[in-house]
């Protein structure tokens, strides 16, 4: 039955059509969030309108008593949920009941495969919002008008959810939005006063609009008999309706706080763990800080959505106020609420303003705070490696986008190293001074393209003959993070694969020396290498670092290294060359086989061992089949 006059019949974009088919099958156990989902978006609707309204009150047309009705119909099979927020016109319901417009979702949705279209978890990265609807209805209409707009430019919405929807034109004398459902018939038991009711305390209980439902009473006769015609109701409302930051912190218990991160970040799963401070004096703000228990997908996206629910004395300003937090910190998520900043405040003015300076310096404090505890209570439970698994890449973007807390980052970074030889970056640099050995004074590290290429680099030969720790560093952005964090603890980090190897008072007076007498011993041979060589290298060495390897390549000690090259070429970066220094190993059979060569086999032998050295340390050959040549001939000779 409907009233929407001139209906068109649309298709939804390919991605609605794919998210819809992965949710219905991914999320039918947690097919409850339908709700939760639902009056998310009526109160970011009835928010979206208080907002608005500072400027043109006419926009309540007469009714701004803001408010969410949840109605149910058994016989029928219906719920409805109802808003007077800030409703839809026609192309608002294109754009937002049809397509999905966030970037990198076609590719997200692409690369699940089979298995993972089935895990929830997956999928509710994504956020699913409005379109869960469909997990519980096989109809879902919407009627909408944009607050401020003639009664007849009201808009009726329906969807099977299988692929199109119609859409018409509706007289509607309310503003804002109203979803009816038409329950499946495997989802009746939702068409319940106390299950709904339950729901919404569960899920909703902090929103700061009032949730109703209504009530029916009947007058008794004085047999205790219904009296017909008597029924009276009345709209109740459900839930707490306070925003829960402004409620004190010891009254709010961790269910509460978990199910408004819900509602705040559009997860369905818990949040890691959260911050909730009250500042008054200078600044005076209320925060309420979260660590997601997993990224978005779109994390790295460029255009990905970031930053608190920014409120102004409790009215509702914007969602994704990136402004008060820095980009290395954008997995957290939360709202800020403050006295400091004006009503009108537009993404414009944030800019530009010095308090939003203090309050996101403010911020940035806490949330590192909030980490740093998380760490210290989480010794023994999962969580703060949860944290760093996903989001550790993101943080170690921090010492370079922050200098002012350089050191508090770094004493959050986890790190793989030799010390366990796992991938699992598990590691902080304090584990690593408190381990360092006698009369070590610097923190190793290695940089390489792959955690394999890191563990098994003929680098780390001497280190571990030594019994020396190296951190194993292999994410895209290690290279970046070691450029800028040269000291922790007063100890300076120092990347194994470059500059002079020094082990500094590991190593004894004796092996010095005997090391000196090898170079003498050997420098015929590296002036015959380094001729044989020309111009691939800038230098040929005897070296102690290798006890396996025959020969490694090294770079200078402020040369960028082999990993930032790599990734920099590949985006199209040029950069000038820079030749590698050759060390070769003088214990090697290999080495001892070269000096006793000489023509063609010692030409062929030393490249080689170059390329053989280019080729551990994960580069890639100028002239492969050239390499391939010379080991052939040298293998049948
Ligand atoms: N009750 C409503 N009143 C007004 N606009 C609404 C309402 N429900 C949904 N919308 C609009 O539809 C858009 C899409 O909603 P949907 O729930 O799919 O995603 P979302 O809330 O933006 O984010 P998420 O996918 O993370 O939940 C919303 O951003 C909002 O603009």
């Amino acid at each position: 039955m409907t009233t929407a006059t001139r209906e068109e019949t649309l298709g939804f974009q390919t991605e609605v059509k794919q998210l819809l088919n992965l949710m219905i099958n991914s999320l039918y156990s947690n097919r409850e969030i339908f709700l939760r989902e639902l009056i998310s978006n009526a109160a970011d609707a009835c928010d979206k309108l208080r907002y608005a309204a500072l400027d043109n009150d006419a926009l309540y047309e007469g009714d701004s008593e803001l408010r969410i009705e949840i109605e149910h119909d058994s016989n029928a099979g219906t719920v409805t949920v109802r808003d007077n927020g800030i409703g839809m016109d026609r192309d608002d319901v294109i754009n937002n009941l049809g397509t999905i417009a966030k970037s990198g979702t076609a590719e997200f949705l692409q690369q699940l495969s089979g298995e993972q279209q089935k895990d929830a978890r997956l999928i509710g990265q994504f956020g699913v919002g409005f379109y869960s609807s469909f997990i519980v209805a096989d109809e879902v209409t919407v009627r909408t008008r944009k607050a401020g707009t003639d009664a007849a430019k009201g808009v009726e919405w329906r969807s099977a959810g299988e692929g199109e929807f119609t859409i018409g034109e509706l007289e509607r004398e309310a503003h804002g939005t109203e979803i009816v459902l038409h329950l499946k018939d495997n989802a009746r038991e939702f068409a319940d006063d106390s299950r709904l009711q339950h729901l919404v305390r569960t899920y909703s209980d902090h929103i700061e609009v009032p949730v109703k439902m209504p009530k029916t009473e009947t007058a008794k006769d004085d047999d205790g008999n219904d009296v017909e015609g008597s029924e009276v109701t009345t709209w109740e409302t459900v839930n707490e309706a306070t925003a829960l930051w402004v409620r004190p912190k010891g009254e709010i218990t961790d269910d509460e706080y978990k199910a408004f991160y819900k509602h705040v970040a559009h997860d369905f799963s818990d949040p890691l763990t959260w911050s909730h401070n009250k500042v008054e004096g200078k600044l005076e703000y209320t925060s309420l800080l979260y660590v997601p228990g997993r990224a978005p997908f779109d994390l790295y996206e460029r255009d990905g959505a970031r930053g608190v629910k920014l409120y102004v004395q409790r009215v509702f300003i914007m969602d994704d106020a990136e402004q008060f937090l820095p980009l290395y910190l954008r997995f957290i998520k939360g709202v800020l609420d403050t006295r400091d900043l004006s009503l009108n405040v537009s993404r414009e003015i944030l800019q530009q303003d010095p308090q939003v300076d203090k309050i996101k310096s403010a911020l940035t404090k806490r949330s590192l705070d909030m980490l740093k505890k998380l760490a210290k209570d989480s010794k023994d439970s999962e969580a703060y490696q949860t944290f760093w698994n996903t989001f550790g890449s993101v943080l170690k973007e921090g010492p370079g986008e922050d200098p002012s807390n350089r050191e508090k980052i770094a004493g959050l970074l986890r790190f793989s190293s030799t010390h366990t030889d796992s991938a699992t970056q598990d590691q902080s640099l304090a584990d690593y001074v408190e381990r360092m050995k006698e009369g070590q004074q610097k923190i190793y590290y290695i940089v390489a393209d792959g955690f394999n290429a890191a563990k098994n680099s003929p680098h780390l030969e001497i280190f571990r003959k030594k019994g020396i720790e190296v951190l194993l560093l292999s994410d895209r952005v290690d290279e970046w993070l070691m450029s800028h964090l040269t000291e922790f603890d007063g100890k300076s980090l120092t990347d194994v694969a470059k500059g002079e190897l020094d082990l500094g008072e590991v190593e004894d007076e004796e092996e010095k020396k005997a090391q000196e007498e090898t170079a003498k011993a050997k420098e015929e041979l590296v002036k015959r290498v380094q001729e044989a060589l020309g111009e691939s290298v800038q230098e040929v060495k005897v070296t102690h670092r290798l006890t396996a390897s025959p020969a490694c390549v090294v770079l200078p000690e402020h040369e960028m290294g082999f990993q930032m090259r790599r990734i920099m070429e590949a985006a199209g970066q040029p950069l000038p060359e820079v030749k590698p220094i050759l060390e070769l190993n003088p214990d090697h059979t290999l080495v001892t086989r070269l000096e006793g060569a000489d023509g063609d086999t010692f030409n062929d032998l030393a490249h080689i061992l170059l390329d053989q050295a280019i080729i551990a340390e994960g580069g890639h050959l100028d002239d492969p089949a050239a390499y391939v040549k010379r080991l052939n001939a040298v293998l049948t000779a």
